[in-house]
């Protein structure tokens, strides 16, 4: 349920599609490019997650960097996946939304042929881009909005609160859309009030700053909204100084609805599969605790009721 797309760009598809594009990167080989996915904070890494992106341009690069996502999903094990995209990283390249959108829509439907893997797509806006900006990349999105889930807001968190786009989440929820925002990642508590109280959020993407505020954590338990918490994207990012120091134990010992999501693997060291086996062996996370973990995603999710039931029905009977 947290997963940037376009942080599925692994060195190796980067450099192809370059060649296939006739684009120049600033690496002359893919470990010269591994060298530098080295971060002190968010911001160091969406420079390069940014500068990255100029290698995608066309629907085929789209679909094949989904494509590429997903049989690394299958691989993991994953049996549902929600995945964001951020259209105006796209559009302000030139690229046209329906351009993003077809694409990474082929790979999805293919994906459930081949592998079973029900997928939803989520709209990302940019919060350090202005309201305005947010609002012109919904409507650009009516069109398409048949195959996009829930909105969400990403980028860098600090010095742009959720309120900045009250009226976009108004939009998207009059359209039947659901609300998601990053909010407690490397911004403060009063973010996660914010995207719960003025944008209606559904769910909470990382939320781990939340435990700083004992109300916060207890209102996020009373009305089960759930955080997509991502354990080594927060050690990279250093959000958190190490996993053994995670708050994971303490989020789910609060009857947190917390689940274990990538954010963005190709440049923080894992899949999901890889989030998981990383905590539970620096947690020392028992076999119940990583089935809770499990039920929660698919409680989390936007799945329909009677495809949730059938997932939540596998995770009980494994
Ligand atoms: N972890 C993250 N936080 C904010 N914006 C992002 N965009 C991609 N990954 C992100
Ligand atoms: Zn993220």
């Amino acid at each position: 349920m947290h997963l940037h797309i376009e942080g599925t760009l692994e060195p190796e598809l980067a450099f192809a599609l370059a060649a296939r594009n006739g684009v120049t990167l600033p690496y002359a080989t893919e470990d010269e490019l591994r060298r530098a996915y080295s971060f002190s904070d968010l911001q160091s890494f969406l420079d390069l997650y940014y500068a990255l992106m100029a290698v995608l341009r066309t629907e085929d690069d789209f679909a094949d960097l989904a494509h590429a996502y997903l049989a690394r999903a299958e691989e993991q094990g994953v049996r549902h996946a929600e995945i964001f995209f951020d259209p105006q990283a796209h559009t302000a390249r030139g690229v046209s939304l329906g351009t993003v959108i077809r694409g990474l829509s082929r790979a999805l439907d293919a994906a459930q042929e081949t592998y079973g893997i029900t997928t939803r797509l989520i709209m990302c806006f940019l919060r350090d881009e202005s309201a305005a900006s947010a609002l012109e990349t919904f409507e650009a999105a009516r069109p398409y909005l048949d195959r996009i889930t829930a909105v969400g807001l990403d980028s860098a968190e600090v010095g742009h609160p959720p309120s900045k786009f009250k009226e976009v989440y108004a939009l998207a929820r009059e359209a039947g859309l659901k609300c998601v925002a990053h909010a407690g990642e490397e911004g403060p508590p009063a973010y996660v009030w914010e995207a719960l109280d003025v944008l209606g959020v559904d769910r909470i993407d990382h939320g781990v700053r939340a435990l700083e505020d004992e109300r916060l954590v207890a209102r996020l338990v009373a009305d089960r909204i759930p955080l997509t918490v991502c354990p080594l994207s927060n050690v990279r990012l250093r959000v958190i100084d190490d996993l053994a120091a995670h708050p994971l134990p303490a989020m789910l010992d609060a009857g947190l609805l917390v689940t274990v999501n990538s954010d963005d693997p190709a440049y923080f060291g894992g899949y999901a599969h890889d989030n998981f086996a990383a905590v539970r062996d620096a947690l020392g996370l028992d076999d119940a605790a990583l089935r809770t973990l499990a039920r929660n995603s698919f409680e989390a999710s936007f799945l329909d009721e009677a495809t949730r039931a059938a997932y939540l029905a596998e995770v009980d009977a494994y």
